[in-house]
């Protein structure tokens, strides 16, 4: 069980707002506090994935959204520009030597699967290989460079069924388990079950955020030694959803949310680590002559460690998409789609929250 087992929802929201959800201010820049999130995604078969995904992190209040996609899946990348002018499209998935510094180097969280397609799909097997290399190419650069990922979709897909890439993402996973969440569905659960009959305990530091009636969030201890705590530990969001569609997207609005939240969590921790340390010229924060002091919203409560912050990131964002499907239903009803749920997220977050503006 989760520390946080024992805490009421209203405990959990409460503790969430005093700790993850950074208040608005005019003191902040663009992407300061927001956050800049990157979907990595989309195939010449889904362009709606990646685009609910990325959409929802701009609802849920990320700064900047960058799409990468590939620009050999067919009219892909100029679809989803067309659909939204909000986001930031860049194709270069299939790009031979890809370069991640030069679109991740800011990034705080990253998504990888949503619509992304397989490589056993046949019409993509010419260029396939180039795109899923440079996923796993991003995955690495994403965990080495302390940047949260969410893995959902056919990103878990090519964990537990893709021969030539499971192994590599195992590793990284095993290796970097706590920059890691994974949201399966019921099916992608299965799926890593089978292929991982140990998943609860094999990735040190890993969430996984299993989708559902009641979504339930299991944590590994990050390290295998420590035998005081439970592992895995569990918690489960029991808030009733009232919404009765099942329509394709619903999982991809949680995790684009899911993201954001991530971020602003990695916000937060780096400027932790950033006050602590000696001035050593790091300016990301603009905190060159601040040394010792805190930038980004200095009388927050600390969590104890990083995988809290992502279990209780699960647990906030779970709540919030419950809530804005149940809105999106009460108004449409079977005629539902994800659109109508992700229209819905920036209400759902302010039924909960409120209008977090830092106080004077
Ligand atoms: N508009 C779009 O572009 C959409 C694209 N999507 C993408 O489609 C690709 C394949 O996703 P799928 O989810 O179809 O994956 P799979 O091809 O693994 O199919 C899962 C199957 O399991 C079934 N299933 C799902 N939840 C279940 C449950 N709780 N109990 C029993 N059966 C269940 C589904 O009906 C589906 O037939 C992914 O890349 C995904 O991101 C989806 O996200 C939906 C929307
Ligand atoms: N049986 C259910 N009853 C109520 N809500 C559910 C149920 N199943 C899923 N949900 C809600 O829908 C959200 C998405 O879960 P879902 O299983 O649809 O994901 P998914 O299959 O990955 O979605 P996608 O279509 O985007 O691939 C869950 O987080 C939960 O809030």
């Amino acid at each position: 069980m989760s520390r946080f087992a024992k805490y009421t929802h209203l405990e959990l929201i409460q503790l969430a707002q005093k700790t993850i959800i950074p208040p608005l201010s005019s003191r902040y820049h663009k992407g300061q506090v927001g956050g800049r999130v990157c979907v990595v995604g989309g195939s010449f078969k889904f362009c709606g994935a990646p685009f609910f995904a990325a959409n929802a992190t701009m609802l849920y209040g990320s700064d900047l959204t960058y799409l990468v996609c590939s620009d050999k899946d067919h009219d892909l990348s100029s679809i989803l520009k067309i659909y939204s002018p909000n986001l930031m499209v860049n194709p270069v998935l299939s790009e031979p030597h890809l370069k991640c510094e030069s679109f991740l180097h800011n990034v705080h969280s990253v998504v990888i699967g949503p619509g992304l397609g397989r490589r056993e799909d046949e019409v993509m097997q010419e260029t396939n290989d180039v795109k899923f290399d440079n996923v796993i190419k991003i995955l690495q650069y994403c965990v080495e460079n302390k940047i949260f990922v969410v893995i959902d979709a056919d990103g878990l897909y090519l964990l537990s069924n893709d021969n030539k890439y499971k192994s590599k993402m195992s590793d990284l996973l095993k290796n970097h388990g706590k920059y890691i969440a994974l949201t399966p569905n019921v099916i992608e659960l299965k799926r890593l079950q089978k292929e991982y009959p140990d998943l609860y305990t094999r990735f040190p530091g890993l969430i996984i955020l299993e989708k559902g009636k009641n979504d339930k969030i299991i944590s590994t201890n990050q390290s295998n030694d420590s035998t005081n705590e439970e592992n895995p530990q569990i918690l489960e969001n029991t808030v009733e959803s009232h919404c009765l569609k099942r329509c394709g997207g619903q999982g991809d609005t949680l995790t684009g949310c899911l993201a954001t939240q991530l971020g602003w969590c990695n916000i937060l921790l780096r400027d932790d680590e950033n006050s602590s340390k000696n001035d050593d010229g790091d300016d990301n924060n603009n905190n060159n002559n601040n040394k010792e002091k805190h930038v980004i919203w200095p009388d927050r409560k600390r969590l104890e460690n990083i995988a809290e912050y992502k279990v209780l990131s699960a647990y906030v964002v779970s709540t919030v998409v419950k809530l804005a499907s149940s809105k999106a239903f009460a108004e449409k009803f079977r005629s539902m789609q994800t659109t109508d749920l992700n229209n819905k997220v920036g209400e759902a977050f302010y039924e909960i929250f409120g209008d977090t503006v830092e106080k004077e």
